[in-house]
């Protein structure tokens, strides 16, 4: 589902007087369809660039980003949004939720924007967003109607997780969607989003600094062994 070959990409320095160093040199990885990775590796080593390389986000300036038998580079930037909107839930660190929109509106971009997950769920669509928001204690009237921007930064995270599950995209991707939660609304998050990932058969790239969650899933990856010249995941 997620094919990965001598992908490499480089950041543009930042400015001249704080230049970016990362440099990102992937040998290979692989997870199949309905496998589940916590991908971890110290602060600053490119977890978070390599995620934005498999969502098309970034584009690999070397190798080749394959996910559901898609190559990546071969899609214009508008084609890669398409792409990722059908077939990806990304819960990212920025969250690209839309500030001023409901916290049920945001969920329901989901199909919005995919005609996939629209067709997948019709009419459905508003009752599957308020079950997954449920799971995640989101689902109080006033919170469901508060715009996002009010919201605490946990309880962000808790609606782009919504987001990213409506309509069982194959591939779900996230980044550090944890970071904020208190331990009892942690498990619960996980516990949906293995449960949710488990059913839907999709594939779970998870990233995160929390070594406790490791066991939780098919297989964990160290972030260096996926460099150039280290063994292949
Ligand atoms: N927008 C950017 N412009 C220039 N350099 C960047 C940019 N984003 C990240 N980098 C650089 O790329 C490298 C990898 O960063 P990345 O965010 O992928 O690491 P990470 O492993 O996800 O870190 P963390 O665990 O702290 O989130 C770092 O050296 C960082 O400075």
């Amino acid at each position: 589902m997620i094919d990965v070959e001598n992908a490499t990409f480089s950041w543009a320095p930042r400015t001249a007087a704080a230049p970016g160093t990362g440099v990102l040199d992937i040998a290979s990885f692989h997870l199949d369809a309905g496998e589940t990775a916590f991908l971890h590796g110290p602060s600053g080593c490119g977890k978070s660039t390599f995620l934005g390389l498999v969502a098309g986000v970034l584009q690999a300036q070397g190798g080749t980003v394959r996910v559901d038998g898609t190559d990546l580079g071969s899609l214009s930037a508008p084609a890669r949004d398409r792409f990722r909107a059908d077939r990806m839930g990304v819960i990212f660190q920025m969250f690209n939720l839309l500030p001023y929109l409901s916290v049920l509106d945001n969920v329901l971009l989901a199909v919005r924007f995919s005609e996939r997950r629209h067709a997948a769920l019709g009419a459905q669509a508003k009752d599957e967003a308020l079950r997954l928001l449920a799971h995640l204690r989101m689902d109080a009237p006033e919170l469901l109607a508060a715009p996002v921007a009010r919201l605490s930064v946990g309880q962000q995270q808790r609606v782009a997780a919504a987001r990213a599950l409506l309509g069982r995209p194959p591939v779900v991707l996230a980044d550090e969607p944890t970071s904020a939660l208190d331990e009892e609304v942690k498990a619960e998050f996980i516990d949906l989003l293995l449960a949710e990932c488990a059913e839907a058969g999709s594939t779970l790239l998870f990233v995160s600094h929390d070594p406790r969650l490791a066991g939780r899933f098919d297989r964990a990856v160290e972030f260096r062994d996926l460099a150039a010249g280290r063994a292949a995941a």
